[in-house]
């Protein structure tokens, strides 16, 4: 089990960069290590920045999202990015382990995808799991802020909904339609529900998790983007997925979420399959809201890690423990 990442200021509002340092100060290094997980924490992804970096199609920040995310060095002509995200993500997948990497905008999915697709021997099948669709195109999106477009730029189904970018290459499009399944959604903006509609992409928004329960969602998604059982899957979570009364520091809150309890059993469903490869937490802005609506906000994170890395709440016997201690008199 591995951890990442970090980046600036990619949207509005400022603070998201400093959520990896709120989910490490939780004490999850620890907890992993009691699960009998072996830790390395890979440190920030921390590029220089770019500046200025004006918008392009009202696609704000592209460039640096682009340089940090991708082999920025061969494929853009950019040589003050050393290690990008995409190869580190890689790099930890091809050393054979799970990769967490914190967030950080949700932008950096683009980069966490595609340094999976890269790296994994199977397909990969993407869990997305958030408030929001995420996948506007540049010519689509109300507010230019790239974390609403990731899932756009990965879906090969929506390649030629892109405005051509001179003297720079899209992100791959690595995913196909099929491989990407919503669970969460209830902030969808009207052509990203066409986008959802044109490419068959599933999606269990929070009517669909009321109407059949959180156990069905589960079973389904699952089996819709890997269903005979040899893909590779990829958890992209968004915090503003669970409710904001349980995780209130987050830049685009929507009320009506899921609740802690359903997003653990997700995560634990989803770690019995054996086949989770990679997971992004994102989106956990500890400036946004109290010291501790922060604090509450980065235990729910680390709780959903937690559980996708083997926690069950019904309790682990610890590591090559298998007996209880005996009585001094025995
Ligand atoms: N990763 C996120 N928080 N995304 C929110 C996206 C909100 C909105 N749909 C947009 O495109 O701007
Ligand atoms: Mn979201
Ligand atoms: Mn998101």
């Amino acid at each position: 089990m591995r951890t990442i990442c970090r980046e600036s200021a990619l949207q509005p509002k400022l603070g998201v960069e400093t959520g990896p340092a709120a989910i490490r100060e939780t004490g999850i290094f620890k907890a992993l290590a009691q699960l009998g997980r072996d830790v390395r924490d890979y440190g920030d992804v921390r590029p220089d920045l770019i500046d200025p970096d004006p918008p392009l199609h009202g696609m704000r920040n592209w460039r640096n999202i682009h340089s940090y995310n991708l082999k920025a060095s061969h494929r853009y002509g950019i040589d003050n990015v050393d290690i990008t995200l995409a190869d580190r993500v890689k790099q930890v997948i091809e050393d054979g382990k799970l990769c967490v990497t914190l967030g950080g905008d949700h932008s950096i999915a683009l980069g966490t995808v595609y340094g999976h697709v890269l790296a994994s021997k199977k397909s990969v099948g993407v869990i997305w799991v958030d408030a929001h669709a995420d996948i506007n195109t540049p010519l689509s999106s109300l507010s230019g802020n790239v974390h609403g477009m990731s899932l756009s730029f990965l879906c090969e189904e929506l390649e030629d909904y892109h405005p051509p970018i001179p003297s720079w290459e899209w992100p791959d499009p690595c995913l196909t339609a099929d491989r990407i399944v919503f669970i969460g959604l209830r902030d969808v903006d009207p052509l990203e529900r066409l986008a959802i509609d044109k490419t068959g992409v599933k999606a269990y928004s929070m009517h669909e998790v009321e109407q059949l329960g959180i156990r069905e969602v589960a079973r389904r998604a699952i089996e819709d983007i890997n269903p005979n059982g040899d893909r590779a899957i990829h958890v992209s979570f968004d915090i503003d997925a669970i409710d904001p009364v349980v995780a209130p520091c987050t830049g685009t809150p929507v009320p009506g979420g899921l609740s802690l309890r359903e997003g653990e059993y997700l995560m634990e469903v989803i770690h019995e399959t054996g086949a989770l490869e990679a997971l992004d937490m994102v989106e956990v802005n500890p400036l946004l809201g109290s010291g501790e609506e922060a604090e509450k906000t980065a235990q729910a994170a680390e709780l959903l890690i937690l559980a996708a890395c083997g926690r069950y709440r019904g309790g682990n016997v610890p590591l090559g423990v298998t007996d209880l201690p005996l009585s001094r008199n025995s």
